[in-house]
């Protein structure tokens, strides 16, 4: 009986192949691990952004480079324009973010729930061929030669929040067959992450604005005089105040009760804001006192802005809910930091700025009321 083994030959040649086939895998198990690092690396960095414009930032800069994309886009629901207005508010320029996109809503994107669960709706990522027509919204600058593109939703807690957008020259990078596990855990991460930093970016808003009128508040206004300060003696720009003061607001409030009170509160605000600058700063300090900070504004231009202030209060009767009509009229005090008293610590130039349009007004109410007085020394 002769026993039928391989070849020497045979079994070299198996051998051979044996070991190319691990050195391959071998290399795939490399290149795979180093893909994770990098992506664990960009889970960290994102968990670790602790603002909004922190956040895309580091999506928009590390993503494409990471998951070798030519571009990467976010698409935000946004139906009441609330966080656009709220990250404004907190000074971000989305001209910053020519990739970040805000829609009113989630029906924009096309997504289609899983016909296995309509009801939870957990939607899946649109792989496939870029169509300007169809995907140009969510590419506002495509590069040349965008061929194909993955739309993942951005979920939390069942509900689309947006759209990570995806997208590749390469034409079959993207295409339904591939799977979507990969990008869809990278979605869910940065799903978090969005959700956790615009509820902690709409948290510092609402703890610097004043939630009557919708105008920073007090807290506020300190802090950015003291920031204002600092910038304007380094790039030597006047900075003026002005104290407002609604006259004879107890009265107001003793025929028309609070909520009248609180109408005319939100009006005179939004009188006073349709007269500023952009720059400037509106704040309530308390009751019926509103303070603004005129950013590069001297003594004579801040007057000349308050003097359309008292003009456009008193010039127009106030229209309450109820329909009855009442005239109002405000007392203006204005002061300006003339030179930066470089010597004196910012905190005490800061109070006593506020405290010269506070005297100011002090003045106007005492010479009869309804006029801006401006301060002199
Ligand atoms: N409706 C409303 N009233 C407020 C609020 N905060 C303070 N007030 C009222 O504002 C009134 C301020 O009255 P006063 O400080 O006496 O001043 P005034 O009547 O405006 O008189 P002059 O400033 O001297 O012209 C008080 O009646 C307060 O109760 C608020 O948030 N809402």
């Amino acid at each position: 009986m002769s026993e039928q083994g391989a070849s020497p030959r045979e079994l070299e040649a198996e051998n051979e192949s044996l070991r190319a086939r691990m050195a391959y895998l071998l290399e795939q198990a490399e290149r795979n691990h180093d893909i994770m690092c990098r992506h664990q690396a960009f889970d960290l960095e994102i968990v670790g952004a602790a603002t909004f414009p922190e956040l895309i930032d580091t999506i928009f800069r590390t993503l494409p480079a990471i998951s070798d994309l030519d571009i990467a886009t976010l698409c935000l629901v946004d139906p009441d324009a609330d966080i656009h207005g709220v990250m404004v508010k907190l000074g971000v320029d989305f001209d910053d973010f020519p990739q970040l996109v805000f829609v009113a809503s989630d029906s924009a994107f096309g997504f289609v729930p899983s016909r296995r669960a309509l009801l939870t709706a957990p939607s899946k990522p649109l792989l496939g061929p870029y169509v300007p027509t169809l995907h140009q919204a969510m590419f506002p600058q495509p590069p040349a030669g965008l061929q194909s593109i993955a739309l993942v939703p951005l979920l939390r807690n069942k509900r689309i929040i947006g759209s990570l957008n995806l997208g590749s020259v390469n034409a079959s990078r993207f295409t339904p067959a591939l799977g979507t596990d990969f990008i869809e855990h990278m979605a869910s991460i940065i799903a978090i992450c969005l959700e956790n930093v615009i509820s902690n970016e709409m948290l510092k808003y609402i703890g610097l604005t004043d939630s009557l009128t919708g105008v920073y508040n007090r807290r506020y206004i300190d802090r950015r005089l003291l920031e204002e300060i600092g910038r304007a003696r380094r790039q030597a720009y006047r900075i003026s105040c002005m104290y407002i003061d609604i006259d004879h607001f107890k009265a107001v409030n003793d025929n028309f009760g609070h909520p009248g009170g609180d109408e005319v509160l939100r009006e005179v605000a939004s009188r006073i804001k349709a007269e500023l600058r952009l720059s400037d700063a509106l704040g309530r300090f308390g009751g019926e006192e509103f303070v603004v900070l005129l950013i590069d504004a001297d003594l004579e231009s801040a007057t000349i802005v308050a003097q359309r202030i008292r003009a456009s209060i008193d010039g127009a009767p106030f229209e309450l809910s109820s329909g009855e009509r009442l005239p109002v009229s405000v007392s203006i005090g204005v002061a300006t930091l003339d030179d930066f008293e470089r010597d004196h610590a910012i905190e005490g130039v800061a109070q006593q700025l506020v405290a010269q349009a506070d005297n100011a007004l002090y003045q106007a109410k005492e010479n009869g009321r309804n006029r801006v007085v401006s301060f002199d020394e």
